[in-house]
């Protein structure tokens, strides 16, 4: 039925060019890692995870993450009791040991003394379940009425705890989920690890890791300590009951219950790797719509609806199957969790009856028992009612501990494996007697290259080599060559998303980040203010905070928001129109708090001025100002996209900027005037391009052929233009 509906649905969905018609705006959960090519390989075969040959030193460290790449040819196997703790342990105990720690604490110790509440109101119901049936049994009605009162009574006091004991649990899982979600979203973006993780498909799916795997392990460790403490109070509490009762009755119980637990444990094995394949699945076939969404224009151009509905069905027949493998295991395991639970249920009443009869006990009694008995069955069984609950939360534990241990390996791997890398420098310089110290001139030295070597990161194909270069203030340079040359690699390299290679990179720049950085050895004091070495790993992000340099890609990234936003993207990432509404939620989510300072917020004139100066004033008045929300990959054309990248360029006068064919999508006159801006606000340029008319923009060219892997001798030339 389910396949049935998602097939129509599917077919509706993609017939007739629906899909051109969709806007996304209100999806924030639009993240799309994962790569096409990787869904192909999966098709045929299940995944698993395996170490990565690891460097000695993390291999040696145990304190270091274990690192893990997806390797889809072996069936995936489940992880380790000892795995699932040290995972449930590294992802749940940065929380309670943040800053934060205080105010989660006492919220924890409210909420466990309100559980402890419960498990009372639940021992004085089972009293007065025994005198209230004892009245009854005995037709005294004066203390029937009394019974019935006092249950009322507690009815009324015992209530609201319960429910408090709900609302403070969930509330706590609402503020560690918050804090978690900033934690993991910073190490993710960090240090370009978003960037890694994707290229070099190291995990499915980090997008779901984010959004559901954290809700539900908050949600769930917190209900699961909670009833493993009730259980535990519980079991104390009416074991004594019991016990006083029944001795030989407790010790059946006790059998009983052991021995389900390690059937069930032994039936329902198999659901955790279930369970993290669903995840899995369900989270590949959600990500295949948002790709049909996000490239809906090119697909429907293309006639693509057939071949999408085919890969998409493909993903959630996978999701399908494997949930049918669930469900198959799950009524298994139910046969047995169904039969354990009824099979004992008369078996108090049965043993304490003959005490009854010979008036050794009241009729009460035997109530009493029995509650009691199912108390304690409950506790001791908890593994065997809840064993499918289980299961879910040790698959979220493991996708969640797995994603926690690659965001750890990959911003560590950067010291580790410095030796053979592309080494990138950062030089401030905003002292200006350095600037014109340097060649004797006005000109300031804003780029050096030095030997350099690059490769490409998978399979380590040579593309440039030996390149040498200085760029200073005005002296734009082009870079040409034939296509797959490796112009955009070099750009790459530069902007230290690949590192393989050889060689170094020093920029010089205004630095906008924290004062007080380590001086590397080699640069005199008079020299330079700052060196930050690339090396180091936190530098990644500090080099971002270099007002220096600034990249235009050919296709420019257009974020979810509002054109003001893509304006000031991404020198002033955190601006929206606040309103007192979103004010109010910052303070429901103390995580949640600007990152940075940033330089000073250009005024909405100047927004509208930078669009004039692109030639794009026009699309102010057809979408209604600055304030409206769009999808502007969408809804402006790329030549547009291409200009309003250079009113952010304009907006942000960076001293560099790296221009990868950003205006291949624009006519002659425009692409004129685009250089002729920039020229004139002092930015100095580099840029890749094939159009011959670029060359009257450039002072100097840097033309790389195709490597030629028979000779030693450098793929470039350098000539004036
Ligand atoms: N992630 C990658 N892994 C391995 N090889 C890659 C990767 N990305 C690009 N390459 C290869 O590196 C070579 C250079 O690519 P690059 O994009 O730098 O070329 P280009 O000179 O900019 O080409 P074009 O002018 O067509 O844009 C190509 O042969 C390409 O296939």
């Amino acid at each position: 039925m389910t396949e049935f509906n998602t097939t129509s649905l599917l077919n509706r969905y993609t017939n007739n060019l629906t899909l051109i018609r969709y806007k996304p705006f209100n999806n924030t959960k639009s993240f799309h890692f994962q790569s096409h090519h990787k869904y192909l390989q999966m098709k045929r075969r299940r995944t698993r995870f395996t170490p990565l040959s690891a460097s000695p030193t993390t291999a040696a460290d145990p304190s270091k993450p274990e690192p893990v790449k997806i390797d889809e040819t072996v069936p995936r196997k489940g992880p380790d009791l000892q795995t699932l703790y040290r995972r449930f342990y590294k992802v749940a105990a940065p929380f309670w040991f943040s800053e934060d720690k205080v105010q989660a604490r006492i919220q924890l110790a409210s909420v466990f003394v309100l559980t402890l509440g419960t498990t009372g109101i639940s021992v004085g119901f089972n009293f007065l379940g025994r005198d209230f049936y004892n009245a009854l049994a005995n037709k005294d009605q004066a203390q029937f009425t009394t019974q019935l009162t006092y249950y009322l009574a507690a009815f009324a006091g015992g209530i609201p705890i319960f429910v408090f004991r709900d609302y403070a649990r969930e509330t706590l899982a609402l503020r560690w989920r918050s804090w978690m979600t900033k934690y993991y979203m910073e190490r993710y973006l960090k240090n370009q690890t978003f960037y890694q993780i994707q290229s070099q498909s190291i995990i499915d799916n980090p997008d779901q890791r984010i959004v559901d795997d954290l809700s539900s392990f908050t949600g769930t460790s917190l209900s699961f300590s909670l009833t493993l403490f009730n259980a535990l109070v519980d079991l104390i509490s009416f074991s004594n009951i019991l016990f006083g009762i029944y001795p030989p009755l407790f010790v059946i119980l006790l059998v009983y219950s052991i021995g389900g637990t390690a059937i069930s444990i032994f039936l329902g094995k198999g659901l955790i790797n279930l369970n993290f394949m669903q995840e899995k699945m369900e989270a590949d076939f959600r990500y295949g719509l948002v790709r049909v969404r996000e490239n809906a224009e090119s697909i429907a151009f293309y006639g693509g609806e057939e071949n999408e509905i085919k890969l998409l069905l493909q993903r959630f027949r996978n999701a399908f199957d494997n949930l049918t493998q669930l469900l198959i295991s799950s009524r298994n395991l139910e046969f047995f969790t169904s039969g354990y639970r009824y099979l004992i249920q008369i078996l108090p009443a049965a043993v304490v009856a003959p005490m009854y009869f010979s008036g050794k006990i009241e009729f009460g009694v035997i109530n009493q028992s029995v509650s009691a008995f199912n108390h304690i069955l409950g506790d001791f069984s908890l593994v065997v009612y809840q064993f499918q609950a289980i299961s879910a939360f040790s698959a979220v534990i493991d996708r969640l501990g797995e994603f926690d241990d690659v965001l750890d390996y990959t911003s560590s791997k950067a010291p580790v494996e410095a030796v053979d890398e592309i080494q990138l420098a950062y030089i401030n310089v905003k002292d200006s007697t350095f600037s014109k110290s340097i060649k004797g001139s006005d000109t300031q030295k804003l780029l050096e290259l030095e030997s350099l070597s690059v490769q490409t990161p998978t399979n380590k194909a040579l593309l440039i080599r030996d390149l040498s270069l200085e760029v200073c203030s005005n002296d734009h340079l082009l870079i040409a060559g034939p296509s797959g040359s490796g112009k955009t690699s070099l750009l790459r390299a530069i902007a230290g998303l690949w590192r393989t290679g050889k060689g170094k990179i020093t920029f010089y720049a205004k630095y906008t980040g924290v004062q007080d950085q380590p001086r590397t050895p080699d640069v005199a004091p008079h020299e330079a203010k700052m060196v930050v070495e690339k090396n180091n790993v936190d530098n990644i992000s500090k080099y971002r905070d270099f007002k220096g340099v600034f990249f235009l890609p050919q296709r420019p990234y257009m974020v979810l928001g509002t054109l003001r936003q893509q304006l000031l993207y991404p020198t002033w990432p955190d601006v929206s129109e606040s309103t007192p509404h979103d004010s109010k939620a910052t303070d429901s989510m103390p995580f949640i708090e600007e990152m940075s300072e940033r330089p000073p917020l250009p005024t909405t004139e100047d927004l509208v001025q930078a669009l004039e100066d692109v030639h794009l004033g026009y699309i102010l008045s057809r979408f209604n100002g600055l304030d409206t929300t769009n999808e502007w990959a969408s809804v402006l054309s790329l030549g547009e996209q291409q200009r309003l990248a250079f009113a952010r360029l304009l907006l942000s006068r960076p001293d560099l900027v790296l221009l990868d064919e950003s205006t291949s999508a624009l006519d002659e006159a425009n692409e004129a005037h685009l250089y002729e801006k920039i020229n004139a606000s002092g930015i100095t340029y580099i840029s890749i391009g094939h159009r011959t008319s670029l060359c009257k923009f450039h002072k100097k060219a840097l033309r790389i052929s195709p490597l030629d892997l028979d000779s030693n001798q450098p793929n470039w030339s350098i000539e004036p233009l």
